[in-house]
């Protein structure tokens, strides 16, 4: 048993990096002799969750073939030869067996000898990647094909669940898997203890691709709320912008906790309103990312926001970001969602007038604590069990 109190460099998962000699017990084939789990797997965007997620495989007990993607010459030749991303987790060593692909797409013969397709490509770019990858598959044996963006397009409010269906067809979305919650790449490389939500309308699916993740440092948790899973990860992106305005602007942990608590509140109804469960919001993908990013610099989305708050303009600190925070063009997305659902979102409303309205964060932050006053926290109802033993006993007493 491993000692959770033993500093983290000493647990014995830190430490083994070779995954080759010591095979997981139990067949990766099914009694029909289908395989359980997915053996080859094409990882798409070599960005740091695409790299991270194509090492975490390529280094799992499963023995499975891992080959990433990438459109950039320059980082497939880096990883083949040197096994380094020169541009993401540069500190990196990646494995050597773990083989680089690109610029080009891979042709459709190479990938039709995939089991899974894991797409890590942000948001924005996702619909018309996913245009070109379409004529390469074949639609009469799709493989698994699972998504970890987080995001809302702008222009459509499209969720990646109807993108997919748009660009690859019903039922390609019908099986899609989505993996969602707080797992920042950086940490998932050094196998920090980390835990995600892994969900799709197809039980079996998730249930599969929970079991190809799973590590004694990754545990993966499968449900069947792809659209409750999808808009808390994009939602929580907006409201991690929040929480780094606020810190930008100087306040301090009672402003950051309570503004995580109303966002969570803020979520969950404009889940519950657009026909989610609202429980999902209490998931990892949910609450999970959500305190992750709202308490962390190494979230890209609060660092928009920290600077914001510091003043800085919404174009430069894109342009020097360096990677993509998908918040900012969910806001857009989100903004039509809110109007349509008839929701009141005033965090995520304030966050657009920050982003595409030129409202200042300091103005921001006045007029949300200036917000009529709610009747009510939330909606309790308090009437079973213990609960309406001692109300019905306070009435009659
Ligand atoms: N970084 C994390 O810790 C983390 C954790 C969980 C989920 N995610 C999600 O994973 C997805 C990828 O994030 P990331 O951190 O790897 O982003 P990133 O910005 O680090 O990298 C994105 C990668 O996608 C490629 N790319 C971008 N647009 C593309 C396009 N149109 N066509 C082809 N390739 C394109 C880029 O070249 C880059 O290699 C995001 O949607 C993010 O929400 C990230
Ligand atoms: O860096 P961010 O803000 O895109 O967050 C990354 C992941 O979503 C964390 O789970």
């Amino acid at each position: 048993m491993s000692n959770l109190s033993t500093p983290a460099a000493q647990l014995p998962w830190m430490r083994k990096r070779s995954p080759r000699s010591t095979p997981r017990s139990g067949s990766p084939v099914d009694e029909n002799g289908e395989k359980k789990i997915p053996s080859r797997i094409l990882v798409l965007g070599s960005g740091n969750f695409g790299s991270c997620l194509a090492d975490h495989l390529a280094t799992s007990d499963l023995h499975v073939d891992v080959w990433l993607w990438s459109r950039d010459a320059a980082t497939v030749k880096s990883l083949n030869e040197d096994h380094k991303n020169p541009k993401y987790l540069t500190e990196h060593v990646f494995p050597e067996w773990l083989r680089a692909v690109g610029p080009e797409l891979p042709d459709k013969e190479f990938l039709g000898t995939m089991d899974m397709l894991l797409f890590s490509i942000p948001t924005p770019g996702l619909r018309k990647f996913l245009e070109s990858v379409n004529p390469l598959l074949d639609h009469d044996s799709l493989p698994l094909l699972a998504f970890v963006n987080k995001g809302i397009e702008a222009k459509t409010k499209a969720l990646t669940l109807e993108i997919i269906a748009d660009t690859l067809g019903p039922l390609a979305a019908r099986q899609a898997i989505f993996i969602s919650g707080p797992s920042f790449a950086k940490e998932v490389v050094k196998r920090q203890p980390t835990t995600v939500s892994v969900v799709s309308i197809s039980e079996e699916h998730a249930l599969k691709v929970s079991e190809l993740f799973h590590q004694p440092w990754f545990r993966c948790y499968p449900g069947t709320d792809p659209i409750g899973v999808e808009l808390a990860g994009a939602l929580k992106n907006v409201y991690a912008i929040a929480a780094g305005v606020a810190d930008g602007l100087g306040f301090e942990n009672n402003t950051r906790a309570g503004l995580v608590t109303r966002s969570l509140a803020e979520m969950t109804r404009i889940g519950q309103a657009y026909g989610a469960s609202p429980l999902t919001f209490l998931t990892l993908a949910g609450v999970g990312d959500l305190f992750l990013t709202c308490s962390s610099p190494n979230s890209r989305n609060y660092t928009v926001g920290y600077r914001l708050g510091q003043g800085q303009k919404l174009d430069e600190i894109v342009k020097t970001l360096g990677s993509v925070a998908e918040g900012v063009s969910t806001a857009e997305g989100l903004h039509e969602i809110i109007k349509e659902i008839g929701v009141e979102a005033p965090i995520a409303e304030a966050m657009y007038s920050v982003l595409y309205e030129g409202l200042s964060a300091r103005d921001a932050a006045e007029e949300l604590m200036n917000f009529p006053a709610a009747k009510r926290e939330i909606e309790v109802c308090a009437g079973t069990g213990h609960a309406a033993a001692i109300l019905s006993k306070l009435r009659t007493d």
